[in-house]
């Protein structure tokens, strides 16, 4: 085992195996999946389970696909014309690719954080009650309650208390990113899909926003795409290895770490690649 394979091994968490030994359920189901950019195919029969109230972590090289692979969960390509998905991608039972299935209820089922946080240019209030007032009508009371409970579980209220109604804009970029994720669980989505949510971040801000990742998989279904291994060994349970657009390993973090039953996957964690 390299040095930087042990290091993986030794960061791992400590949930992954006892996550491992009950096989969850699956969320998220990918069956012949295939993404083409313009004709570029970019995603090549994905079949892959994403298991429900788990930490799904996306690895592999730049260009790999893992990023096309997450906005395809909540459909974020169909607002372009040459942009093309086939195949399933089942979510509790029905298709989400169907072009029937209405992108309203796959936005409220599926929030999306991104890399780099952009909170809207108003209050941090309003920044949680802009995107509830689009599907409920809540009255001021409830909204104040919603509003607490997503920054609480965004492990922000306490640093936001004080501030609700000045800029979000003044917040650290670490704060920003968990003020956006806020504004995900506000509403009450089934799934966060992370992509690379810390790679604009310092390391404290970095280890906070891991905390409450491990922390939503209580609540919520997630699917992290990132570039640090340490980071995938750290706050997932499973992990998928991507590679020129092919799924080539998914399986329990752990085992995955540890001993990878591919050589193209050993090759990518232990450095040899990406
Ligand atoms: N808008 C686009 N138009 C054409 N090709 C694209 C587009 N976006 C991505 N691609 C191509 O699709 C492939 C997968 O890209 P994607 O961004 O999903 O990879 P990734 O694994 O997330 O990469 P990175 O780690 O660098 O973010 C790459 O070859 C990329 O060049």
């Amino acid at each position: 085992m390299t040095n930087l394979n042990l290091a993986v091994a030794a960061s791992l968490n400590v949930n992954a195996a006892a996550a491992g030994q009950a096989t969850a359920a699956a969320k998220i189901t990918a069956r012949n999946l295939n993404f083409y950019y313009d004709g570029f195919h970019a995603l090549k029969n994905i079949h892959m389970d994403i298991p429900e109230k788990r930490v799904t972590a996306i690895i592999g090289p730049s260009g790999c696909g893992k990023s096309t692979l997450l906005r395809i969960f909540n459909r974020i390509y169909s607002i372009y014309p040459k942009l093309e998905a086939r195949g399933e991608v089942m979510l509790d039972g029905e298709n989400v690719l169907d072009p029937h299935y209405p992108l309203n209820r796959l936005r409220s089922k599926v929030g999306m954080v991104f890399q780099k946080p952009v909170p809207f240019p108003m209050s941090i209030y309003d920044n949680i009650a802009y995107g509830i007032k689009h599907y409920e009508k809540l009255s001021r009371a409830d909204m104040d309650i919603r509003v607490e409970q997503a920054l609480r579980q965004a492990a922000i209220w306490d640093e936001a208390k004080d501030k609700l109604k000045g800029s979000a804009l003044g917040l650290s970029g670490g704060q920003q990113q968990r003020l956006c994720i806020a504004r995900a669980i506000a509403l009450r989505p089934e799934v966060i899909l992370f992509d690379e949510p810390t790679s604009a971040l310092d390391p404290i801000a970095t280890g906070k926003i891991e905390q409450l990742v491990e922390e939503l998989k209580k609540d919520f279904t997630i699917a992290i795409v990132t570039h640090n291994m340490q980071q995938a060994a750290r706050c997932s349970d499973f992990t998928a290895f991507m590679y020129l657009g092919e799924l080539i390993e998914f399986g329990e973090t752990e085992t995955m770490f540890t001993r990878p039953s591919k050589q193209q996957t050993e090759d990518y964690i232990t450095g040899r690649f990406g």
